[in-house]
């Protein structure tokens, strides 16, 4: 009947003769972290989020279980698709569908088995999903420097974050879209109260208390009987489904070499295009974002070292030992872009300059001079 939703959620290109077996055949993939979010964009003519949550959602029977329309959730992620910024080079709608798809990835860790409710795990969907509508393409500093609108909104605190989750939960309440509109209140509250509690933590300003956060708990990791983790607070429950969106939030460089390249190519574009705005408009030049003097190479093997690794490290630790093929793609990107750097130096042997001097002597030399 014509009213039926297509197969996939998404009306599919008319030009491509065989794109529906096509995406089956990519989305086959769904739980696996190889999976080519770039060709479904391809296949769904750029609607890839609807097409990746609507097949979620399904697989995870949280349609039924929570009585959500499929015509209603369907017309609301339509929408929150729209709302994604088809012009920003990154942080558009491949983006919030490769994160839902990297979430379901690290929900589905054996060590995670039954750990969090149907309520939790649509809860990291939902946010997921949302996580970036309506960014820009400019990041929360320039946005506070300029004294944009935004910036005034919500006081500098969180500007893009904010404004992602406040759009979400408003088209929530359009026509036909309120996918939520079947939970009592009590869970409605829940899910609102968890998502936003996310969404926030995806603030990269966060990251180094996450991260803390993480390291204690790993340190002292309760683990039931049967290997999977005991949480049995909302703080501990909470703050894993935290750290869980902010590792998909940064899986671009745990993913298979040409995925990761692909994502840098875009993340370095809509860096570029902030850094010839801030040129444009006299102010100082955010990091890695001047497309003159940016190594794009020495950008991902800083950004993996002090940033990616030690985070996704200590996720690892957490689910040992589900996250080691991950670790694997890391490890194996970061040399990929250490070899691209251009007559990069041999790594220096402990205790010894380049030219064989002792490190030592040559300083003190210096200080006496
Ligand atoms: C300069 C250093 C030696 C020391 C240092 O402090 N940092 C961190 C840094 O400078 N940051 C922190 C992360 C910020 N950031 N960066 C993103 C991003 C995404 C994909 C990237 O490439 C590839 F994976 F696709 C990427 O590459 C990077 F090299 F640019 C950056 C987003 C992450 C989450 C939310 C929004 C985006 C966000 O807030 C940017 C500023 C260092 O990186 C190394
Ligand atoms: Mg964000
Ligand atoms: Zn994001």
């Amino acid at each position: 009947s014509p009213d039926s939703l297509p197969r996939f959620g998404v009306p599919l290109p008319q030009d491509l003769p065989n794109a529906e077996e096509e995406l089956e055949r990519e989305l086959d993939n769904i739980d696996k972290w190889g999976m080519d979010i770039f060709r479904i964009d391809m296949l769904t003519s750029h609607r890839p989020l609807t097409c990746v949550s609507y097949t979620l959602f399904e697989e995870r029977n949280l349609l039924k279980s929570f009585n959500i329309p499929p015509k209603t959730f369907v017309t609301y992620m339509l929408n929150i698709e729209e709302h994604y910024n088809k012009e920003v080079k990154y942080h558009n709608q491949v983006h919030a569908a490769d994160v839902t798809h990297s979430t379901h990835f690290l929900l589905c860790a054996p060590a995670l088995e039954s750990v969090f409710t149907d309520l939790e795990i649509l809860a990291a969907l939902f946010a997921a999903c949302i996580h970036d509508v309506r960014h820009p393409g400019l990041n929360n500093q320039f946005l506070v420097n300029t004294n944009s609108e935004l910036a005034i909104m919500y006081n500098d605190e969180s500007v893009l974050e904010n404004h992602s989750l406040a759009v979400a939960f408003k088209l929530l309440q359009m026509d036909n879209c309120n996918m939520l509109e079947a939970l009592n209140k009590k869970a409605v509250a829940a899910v609102q109260k968890m998502v936003i509690d996310m969404v926030l933590a995806t603030d990269m300003v966060k990251h180094m208390s996450l991260l803390a956060e993480l390291k204690t708990m790993v340190e002292t990791k309760k683990v039931a009987g049967s290997g999977v983790l005991l949480l049995d607070n909302y703080s501990d429950r909470i703050q894993v489904l935290k750290n869980l969106l902010h590792c998909a939030d940064l899986a671009n460089p745990a993913k298979p070499p040409d995925f990761c390249q692909q994502w840098t190519q875009r993340v370095m574009g809509e860096f570029f295009t902030q850094g010839d705005l801030e040129k444009e408009k006299k102010m100082e030049v955010s990091p890695m974002m001047d497309r003159n003097t940016v190594v794009v190479e020495k950008s991902q093997v800083g950004f993996i070292d002090y940033i990616i690794h030690p985070l996704w490290e200590t996720w690892a630790d957490l689910v040992y030992p589900d996250a080691q093929d991950i670790l694997m793609y890391l490890e194996q990107n970061r040399e990929y872009y250490q070899g691209q750097i251009r007559d990069s130096p041999p790594p220096e042997t402990a205790g010894e300059t380049a030219n064989g001097n002792d490190k030592d002597k040559e300083l003190h030399i210096d200080l006496t001079l």
